[in-house]
């Protein structure tokens, strides 16, 4: 009857548990509301990237207008520079007599320079600070929102999928931001300047240049655009090749125990192959933009400055002209290439950006009720009232089930696999919204509790012990984030972790590895069961672990579960049998329904269900025992 968990549904006990835990009394009323407000908002930007992006630059205005306003002084100057060029050589041009003319020129020419590069500098020294600013506070969102999901959210994905879209939005946002204040901002600018300047030499001339550089423009962004959907692929493939290695990398005892590395190297090659062949088939896309703009300026530049010899042997132009035209009319026609190609990376990075947006920003499948109020437990006791429930995915498993628990009683749940015990404690705690009828602690519906009051209602001591990769004293801490170390320690001893803390080098500072893999199954179930008592709620709910555990260990854990039962309801999920001696009631689960429910002793007279597994069970002990 037991089960193992996989992988994701490793991750997704994980983020169980740190919801369950995640009262933290440091925190401040008005920062939850700031959490709850800020992961409510950025909802509305699943589906316009532009419109998060710009949120988050409007949160730091003052160093995004100095870049702003620096970055346009910066390419005034660039481009009066090539004015200054043509004043010097029309000033040269006069002849040597005019020397002080010159060094006037000269002057003008070498101040424009000192300009624009001091203005660069500030630029990018303002934006090395903002930027990186607005990949952090862009990450904190995303990642409070993330874990706001539902437990069902996470049992949907792979974590190395979630993980990886919110580094790969932060990657898009920072490059977004480079991308358009270095190399589109500029050109736009610098081609306004440069055609201004066109139009002091000739009108026609500045027309004809604005009407190309449109063209052009226009003709190699639709070019770019049409390229989306081989940008938004390789986006996917990129994703899926993160994913696989999670999966695969958190499975490791899974694929070795069935054999299955050259399994999993091969599906893996296929799957990074496919990443190959979609960032090849995007990146030639890009070479052919460039290709076709390359041609198309090499043409412009040399009828530009055939036009401009013209003028010039017409006497209509200056030499100073000539230069102008030239270098005004090159500046323009490669700032399209320029703009043109920061485009298309500009739209690879937002299509990357719009698909982890649109997978990150799903809204929160569960949200506070308007009306929610703290939920006062009393006692905690429990009643299903005409409960029906079905999955997301449609499979039905309550139909108008009733339970009534009084405060302080001690109920197992037993039944066949899939009889819907798990599914049971899950609605107790909210991770599913029930279709129909209602859920009580203590006479409150726990649809209209704020969710901090019922996860401090609520302690769990988790099937799968769940531990983040921090110290043993992190790990029970979790239970009260302002828990005295004397009172980590006293909910140590009462779980009887004292003899294998005291054994360890570094004791209570002693990093647990991921999920915990340096303790043993039993000590692990003990640091839950001490995170438990430290967190002191009222109602318990234990799902106990099928795996067996020698002796010594069962001994130990069953008398911390005793010391943590005592004075709290309880229900329990319980694989072996045994360990409901003790209990007041059992409730025997069955295809959704309450078939049996009385005292174990009741129950074992009654000869039904729960009688029949008593004795599957101990037959199998004796058999174990004979062997
Ligand atoms: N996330 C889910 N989505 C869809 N169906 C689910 C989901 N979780 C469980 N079920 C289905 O709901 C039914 C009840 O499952 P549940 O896990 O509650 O049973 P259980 O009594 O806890 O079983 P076990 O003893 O094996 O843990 C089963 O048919 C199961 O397949």
């Amino acid at each position: 009857m037991g089960k193992r968990r996989t992988g994701r549904q490793a991750l997704y006990r994980n983020a169980a548990s740190v919801r369950m835990f995640q009262k933290s009394p440091r925190m401040t009323d008005s920062t939850r509301r700031h959490d709850a407000a800020a992961a409510r908002d950025i909802t509305r930007f699943a589906a316009r990237p532009i419109a998060f992006l710009l949120h988050y630059v409007g949160r730091r205005p003052i160093s995004h207008t100095v870049i702003l306003i620096a970055v346009l002084g910066a390419v005034g100057f660039s481009v009066s520079t090539q004015y200054g060029v043509k004043y010097l050589v029309d000033t040269l041009s006069a002849g040597p007599g005019q020397g002080s003319g010159a060094w006037g020129a000269f002057a003008l020419l070498v101040s424009f320079v000192a300009a624009d590069n001091f203005l660069w500098r500030i630029a990018s020294w303002t934006a090395s600070h903002a930027f990186v600013h607005v990949t952090g506070d862009l990450r904190s969102d995303l990642f409070r929102h993330l874990t706001g999901h539902a437990p069902s959210y996470f049992a949907d994905r792979l974590p190395g999928v979630l993980t990886s879209r919110i580094t790969a939005t932060s990657n898009a946002a920072f490059q977004i931001e480079n991308m358009f204040v270095w190399n589109v901002l500029p050109p736009c600018v610098a081609t306004v300047g440069a055609i201004a300047y066109l139009a002091l030499v000739s009108g026609t001339m500045a027309l004809v240049l604005v009407g190309i550089a449109a063209v052009v423009m226009a003709v190699m962004f639709r070019i770019a655009s049409a390229g989306r959907p081989l940008h938004h692929a390789f986006a996917d493939k990129a994703a899926a090749v993160d994913g696989e290695m999670v999966d695969v990398v958190g499975n490791m005892t899974l694929v070795r125990a069935f054999g299955g590395l050259a399994r999993e190297h091969l599906r893996f090659d296929r799957t990074v192959n496919a990443e190959l062949v979609a960032r090849r088939r995007s990146l030639i896309y890009l070479e052919k933009l460039r290709l076709t703009h390359a041609l198309i300026v090499v043409v412009m530049t040399l009828a530009l400055l055939a036009w401009a010899i013209t003028l010039w042997q017409e006497g209509r132009a200056t030499a100073g002209d000539v230069v102008l035209v030239c270098t005004l009319g090159l500046s323009v026609l490669s700032a399209t290439r320029d703009l043109a190609v920061a485009l298309v990376d500009v739209t690879q990075h937002m299509a990357r950006l719009s698909e982890a947006l649109s997978m990150l920003l799903s809204p929160h499948e569960l949200g506070e009720h308007p009306e929610a109020c703290a939920l006062v437990p009393k006692g905690a006791s429990v009643s299903f009232e005409r409960v029906s429930f079905r999955y997301p995915s449609g499979r039905k498993v309550f139909e108008g089930i009733n339970v009534e628990i009084p405060a302080g009683q001690r109920v197992g749940l037993v039944g066949p696999s899939g009889g819907g015990k798990s599914t049971l404690v899950a609605l107790l705690q909210r991770f599913y919204a029930v279709d129909e009828g209602r859920i009580l602690i203590d006479g409150h519906d726990i649809s209209r509790a704020t969710d901090e009051s019922l996860r401090s209602a609520i302690a769990v001591v988790p099937q799968d012990t769940a531990l983040l990769n921090r110290t043993l004293l992190e790990n029970i801490r979790y239970g009260r984030p302002d828990a005295s170390d004397a009172e980590v320690w006293d909910a140590a001893i009462a779980s009887r972790c004292r003899p294998f803390i005291e054994a360890l080098p570094e004791g209570l500072e002693t990093i647990v590895g991921d999920r915990g893999v340096k303790l043993s199954g039993g000590q692990r179930q003990r640091i839950a069961i001490a995170r438990a008592f430290l967190k002191n709620a009222p109602l318990l709910i234990l799902d106990e672990a099928t795996s067996a555990l020698d002796t010594e260990a069962e001994e130990m854990i069953q008398e911390a579960l005793e010391n943590l039962m005592a004075g709290r309801t309880v229900l329990t999920i319980a694989h072996r049998l045994s360990t409901l001696r003790n209990f007041d009631r059992i409730l025997v689960l069955k295809g959704g329904r309450i078939v049996e429910d009385g005292p174990p002793d009741v129950l074992m007279r009654q000869g039904g269900v729960y009688y029949d597994m008593v004795e599957r069970q101990r037959g199998g002990l004796e058999q174990l025992a004979a062997s």
